[in-house]
């Protein structure tokens, strides 16, 4: 899950979400290329969130050049074509989600004709299997351009938000040996009751965890993967004696609720014991959104944030290159290097 030696922390940390126990499609692991995967999926999703200026040196123009050699990269494609107004650039696209398209038909192609045959076990059922199976209340079935839609947005949606947010809580915990050293011995005492027939981290242990989802939080608040979304008034909203008139679009903007002093003392500091006892009034705390969009994901990334941190912990030490490389902050927060650092496996001595 974690490679040794130098890494850009952020081009790794995705593709952890995307190994072989994949939980969301487990059997196209193996089908995921070699680096340049993570790299184009990362250049694609900056390129969806820039302006649309193709001048070299931009996110955006960066992001049309990338080679879309991987299915995998569909998804990125697919939401830029819906990011764009341009007809002209929009045909730019067809040709190439068309491609992504057809090589995710392969997948769905191969998968049902492997379903056919006796040799497919159903046993460890993937995303992929459950679309596949899944029927409406008039027990029709979803056809190909449904599923490939489904995952294309789910993979867009999941990829880069658990990324960062577990590079961050990595970082943050390195930054502050004093908070590293509680949450470590936390996955120690973990560790140390596991019963000796137990064969790694369950469910139940995670649930147990306390300090951890507290780790996560600050860094979920303070980061703010998504800094805002977009509202429509559906009837005239008074707020705080503002009118927003129905018809108006709004921006919520996530950030600056995370960062306001009255409702987080300190807010730019990390400090996962300002989550002690503490319940987050309502919203005050929207690192996955609110109301009927909220992220749907939420559950699973916290528990993928969790895993990987509870390996992490036991396991390896960080050492950050460039400590004080400048902050990016769009699309996404992270450090201009994007967490260029020295990953090394502790010394039973050291663990
Ligand atoms: C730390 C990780 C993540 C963060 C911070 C995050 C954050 C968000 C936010 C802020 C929204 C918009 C909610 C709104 O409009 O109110 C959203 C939507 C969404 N997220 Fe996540 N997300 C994360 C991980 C995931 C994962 C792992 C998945 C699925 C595999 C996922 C799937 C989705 C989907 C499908 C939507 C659209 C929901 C809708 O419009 O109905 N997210 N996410």
């Amino acid at each position: 899950m974690v490679q040794e030696g130098e890494n850009r922390v952020l081009n790794r940390a995705p593709k952890a979400h995307f190994s072989d126990n994949n939980v969301y499609f487990p059997k196209l692991g193996e089908r995921r290329g070699n680096g340049s995967f993570g790299e184009g999926v990362t250049t694609l999703n900056y390129g969806i969130r820039a302006m649309a200026i193709s001048i070299p040196g931009f996110a955006y123009h960066k992001a049309l050049k990338v080679r879309i050699s991987h299915l995998f990269l569909a998804c990125e494609v697919n939401c830029l074509m819906l990011a764009m107004d341009n007809i002209e650039m929009h045909f730019r696209f067809l040709q190439a989600r068309k491609n992504l398209v057809a090589a995710f038909q392969s997948v769905v192609t191969e998968r049902r004709m492997q379903r056919k045959s006796n040799t497919y076990s159903t046993k460890k059922k993937d995303m992929l299997d459950a679309l596949i199976d899944v029927k409406d209340e008039k027990g029709e079935t979803l056809d190909d351009e449904e599923i490939i839609d489904i995952m294309l947005m789910y993979l867009n949606a999941g990829h880069e938000s658990s990324g960062h947010t577990t590079m961050w809580a990595a970082v943050f915990l390195q930054q502050h040996p004093e908070y590293l050293q509680i949450a470590k011995e936390e996955q120690d005492r973990i560790v140390k009751k596991r019963p000796p027939t137990q064969e790694g981290l369950n469910l139940k242990e995670i649930r147990e965890m306390e300090y951890l989802p507290k780790v996560i939080d600050e860094t979920l608040r303070l980061i703010t993967f998504s800094l805002m979304v977009f509202r429509e008034a559906k009837t005239d909203v008074n707020i705080s004696g503002y009118t927003i008139p129905k018809g108006w679009k709004a921006l919520v903007w996530f950030r600056s609720i995370h960062l306001d002093p009255e409702i987080y003392p300190n807010p730019k500091a990390f400090d996962p014991d300002r989550w002690n006892d503490y319940n987050a009034k309502a919203g005050t705390f929207l690192p996955f959104g609110a109301g009927s969009r909220l992220c749907p994901g939420n559950d699973l990334a916290k528990l993928e944030i969790s895993i990987f941190l509870h390996h992490f912990l036991l396991n390896y030490k960080l050492e950050r290159l460039n400590p004080g490389s400048k902050i990016m902050y769009l699309p996404h927060t992270r450090p201009r290097d994007n967490c260029l650092a020295i990953i090394r496996k502790k010394q039973p001595s050291q663990t």
